[in-house]
């Protein structure tokens, strides 16, 4: 799978999400990344199957979705995924995880792990041959505009060592929630390489999206 940068879409301008899709192409952003929230497993909800379709119909870019959604292994068949996406699902909502990983796989799909703060790196121990990623979620999901957990930066070392020991050295490790220039590249020292940006580090009010994403690149290099 890419690594690189994500762009958070629940924090696009959803009056002119076309300008925000140019915005991403310009800056040659990896993936479009879609939040999918269902009001249970986080308290909001966000995007869905219809804004995927109408954005498919936009861009090319490939698109990284964002199962916060409570038995994603029942909803998949509603989502137009396509080979080369990349799709997570919680760990702690997931009934049949290794089921749902193995079968996105088997769809061409990269598939991951996500994990909210508080969960521990051994939930993992079964599924590292089916997943291609693990996605520390650095604040608890829901909303952007968050400050980061502070713990979460042992936490991306620890899923990286715990990774590497078990080589699984190629298994990457995203980020998601207050990616800003100064986190990222405490992030990226960690052992993140996929980074979820957001308000925080892509959709700012002081700068275009490609100049921010100029400024990401650099923190992550
Ligand atoms: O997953 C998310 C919220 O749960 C968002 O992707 C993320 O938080 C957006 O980025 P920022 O924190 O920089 O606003």
């Amino acid at each position: 799978m890419k690594t690189g940068i994500s762009a958070s879409m629940m924090c696009a301008d959803f009056m002119d999400m076309r300008k925000d899709i140019r915005a991403m192409e310009e800056a040659g952003i990896e993936y479009l990344h879609f939040d999918i929230m269902d009001g249970s497993f986080v308290p909001n909800y966000a995007l869905g199957v219809c804004m995927i379709e109408q954005v498919r119909r936009e861009t090319d870019l490939p698109l990284d979705i964002h199962l916060m959604v409570e038995r994603p292994d029942l909803k998949t068949g509603y989502f137009p995924f396509r080979k080369g996406d990349t799709v997570s699902v919680h760990a702690e909502s997931t009934v049949h995880l290794q089921r749902l990983l193995q079968f996105l796989k088997r769809e061409g799909i990269h598939p991951g792990v996500a994990m909210n703060p508080a969960t521990p790196v051994e939930v993992l121990e079964y599924v590292l041959d089916v997943a291609d990623f693990v996605l520390v979620m650095t604040v608890n999901p829901g909303f952007a505009g968050q400050a980061i957990v502070e713990e979460m930066l042992r936490k991306i070392g620890n899923v990286r060592s715990y990774l590497n020991e078990r080589g699984h050295r190629d298994t990457v490790i995203q980020v998601d929630g207050n990616v800003s220039f100064e986190n990222a590249r405490k992030m990226k020292a960690a052992g993140a390489g996929n980074f979820v940006a957001g308000s925080a580090g892509l959709f700012r009010t002081d700068m275009t999206i490609p100049e921010a994403a100029k400024k990401l690149r650099e923190a992550i290099r």
